[in-house]
């Protein structure tokens, strides 16, 4: 099976509070469509979809000083949050739905946590169950109940992490509003190996990310068994379909 990532910088105004970018998100809806008419092997075992914040999400987060490490016990601060994610994750189903995707919603808040270490805990006996039944389980970055913390972050990235190695995916794709990973020269990394090698080229996220920008995506994916894409919008159908697509993360 494929566990797909759509950034929240793509599916989003990242620049403008709780904004949506409905072009780029309806050209996502369309490639995840179209794929699943004629699916590939390891799209036919089934398909996570993951979103990311984007202007959802991080703004809320940012203000209220939360982040994937310092929490809050604010419940007022953990609806705003949480709200945004839910919101933007309706808009995202929506789209799927209209295309005939049967995309079905997981709010992580509902059924993960963090240990005291900050480590992440995530049932997926619902996901699993899910996919076998047909559906799209289509979850997000989100606020998280954290032992000692209240609540803090989870990024769309960890979660990626954490199902692929939980459902054994196949294939893993982050899609981003870049190509892929890009070296000094703006030019998209073939195939990262470790992290030191690329180390000086990762930043953080322009836009307002609470959870890492592009260095978190690295290293979660580093972290894993199988080979990982990320790419841009440019690249998810092709990637859907088989194909190698911007930067592979070994
Ligand atoms: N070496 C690099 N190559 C490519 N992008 C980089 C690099 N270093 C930093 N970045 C930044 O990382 C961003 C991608 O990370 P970001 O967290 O914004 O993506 P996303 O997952 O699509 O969005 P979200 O976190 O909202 O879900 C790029 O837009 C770019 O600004
Ligand atoms: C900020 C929140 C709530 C979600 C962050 O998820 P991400 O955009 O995948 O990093």
């Amino acid at each position: 099976m494929i566990v797909l990532k759509l950034g929240g910088s793509v599916v989003t105004d990242k620049d403008r509070a709780e904004t949506l970018d409905g072009e780029a998100l309806s050209r996502a809806a369309d490639a995840v469509a179209d794929a699943l008419e004629s699916p590939s092997e390891s799209l036919a075992e089934g398909l996570v979809v993951v979103h990311g914040g984007g202007s959802f999400g991080h703004h809320n987060a940012s203000e209220h000083g939360v982040s994937t490490t310092a929490g809050t016990h604010d419940p007022a601060a953990i609806q705003d949050i949480h709200g945004a994610m839910t919101t933007l994750n309706a808009f995202v189903r929506s789209r799927l739905l209209e295309r005939d995707v049967p995309a079905v919603p997981i709010h992580p808040f509902s059924v993960g946590h963090r240990d005291a270490d900050g480590e992440l805990h995530l049932p997926t006996g619902q996901v699993r169950t899910l996919l076998e039944e047909g559906f799209v389980p289509v979850l997000h970055g989100d606020v998280i109940a954290h032992a000692g913390e209240g609540a803090t972050i989870v990024s769309g990235d960890e979660l990626v992490a954490e199902l692929a190695r939980a459902l054994e995916a196949d294939r893993i794709g982050l899609c981003s509003t870049v190509p892929g990973v890009l070296d000094d020269d703006n030019s998209v990394i073939d195939r990262i190996e470790s992290y030191g090698t690329v180390a000086d080229v990762l930043g953080e996220s322009e836009a307002t990310d609470v959870t890492g920008g592009m260095a978190a995506k690295v290293r979660a994916l580093l972290a894993l068994e199988a080979d990982a894409s990320i790419f841009g919008l440019e690249g998810l159908e092709g990637f859907l379909e088989g194909e190698g697509a911007g930067t592979t993360i070994e």
